[in-house]
C-alpha cells in the first residue's frame, strides 16, 4: 500500500544558517491492511515521515508510493496539490494531537462536515457522526458547543473521531492517545482495531509502547542522529 524509498528530508533554519536534516535515507513498505508502528527518540524524525506521506512536508529527495484507489500508483513526493487534496479527502487521513477548529463550527458539524465533503446526505453524515461521537464518548452536552475551548482530551477525541468516521483507506497516526485517560485510550484502540478489521492500512507513532502492544504488525525504529544539522 505504501513503500517509502530512500527518504530525506532537511529545513534551512535561515537565521543561524543552517540545514537541518530530519530524516536521512529512510525506506520502509506497508503491505494493504497492516500497521506500521513507528518509534524513536524525540527529533529523530517520527511526524517528518508522516507529514511528507500526508503532503504538508516535500521531502528533497526519496520517493513514496502510494497505492490508491483513484489514481493507481502514485510517487506522493511528486503529486500535485490537487492530488493531495483529493487522496486526504477521500482515502488518507490524519490525526494529530492538535485539533485545527474552524471558526462557528461545532463539534457535531467538524464530524458531519469530514463525511459531507466525500458526497454523501446529510442524514447519512449526521448518522454516522453521532455514533462516532458517542464511540469516543465526547459528552453529548458538548455536541454543539465550538471546541476551541475543549480540554486536551476532548479535542484528541473530536480529531479522532473526524479522521475515522470517513473510515479512510490509510491513516495516519502522530501521538493520537498523548493526552487520554485509560478508558479513552482504551476506544481509541478499539476504533484502530476495527479499522483494521475492515482492511484501513495504518501507520501510527505512540509513545506508549503498551499501546501498541499486539496492535502493530511492524515495527520501525528511528535510528539516533547523531549529527543533524550542518553550516550552509
Ligand atoms: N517545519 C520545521 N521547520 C524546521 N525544523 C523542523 C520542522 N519540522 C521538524 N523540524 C525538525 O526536524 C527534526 C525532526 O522533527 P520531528 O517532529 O519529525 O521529530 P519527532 O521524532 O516526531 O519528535 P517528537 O517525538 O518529539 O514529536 C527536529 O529536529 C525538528 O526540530
Amino acid at each position: 500500500m505504501i513503500q517509502v524509498e530512500n527518504l530525506q528530508k532537511e529545513f534551512k533554519i535561515h537565521h543561524i544558517n543552517k540545514t537541518l536534516h530530519a530524516i536521512n535515507d529512510i525506506s520502509f513498505t506497508v503491505e494493504k491492511g497492516n500497521f506500521l508502528g513507528i518509534v524513536g527518540k524525540s527529533g529523530s524524525g517520527k511526524s517528518t515521515i508522516l507529514k511528507s506521506i500526508y503532503g504538508t512536508y516535500k521531502p528533497q529527495s526519496g520517493a513514496i508510493y502510494y497505492n490508491s484507489e483513484s489514481f493507481g500508483k502514485i510517487n506522493l513526493v511528486c503529486a500535485s496539490p490537487r492530488e493531495i487534496l483529493y487522496l486526504r479527502k477521500y482515502e488518507i487521513g490524519y490525526v494529530s494531537q492538535f485539533l485545527s477548529v474552524m471558526p462557528r463550527t461545532t463539534a457535531l458539524e467538524l464530524v458531519e462536515q469530514s463525511l459531507l465533503e466525500t458526497g454523501v446526505s446529510f442524514e447519512e453524515a449526521h448518522e454516522e457522526a453521532v455514533s462516532t461521537l458517542k464511540h469516543f464518548d465526547l459528552d453529548e452536552s458538548l455536541w454543539n458547543n465550538y471546541p476551541n475551548y475543549f480540554s486536551g482530551g476532548e479535542k484528541l477525541r473530536l480529531n479522532i473521531a473526524r479522521a475515522v468516521v470517513k473510515k479512510p483507506r490509510l491513516l495516519l497516526l502522530d501521538e493520537p492517545t498523548a493526552s487520554l485517560d485509560n478508558t479513552s485510550k482504551v476506544k481509541v484502540r478499539e476504533s484502530i482495531e476495527k479499522l483494521k478489521n475492515q482492511g484501513t492500512t495504518l501507520i501510527g507513532i505512540f509513545h506508549d509502547l503498551e499501546f501498541m502492544e499486539g496492535l502493530c504488525d511492524e515495527v520501525f525504529t528511528m535510528q539516533k542522529v547523531v549529527v543533524n544539522s550542518i553550516e550552509t
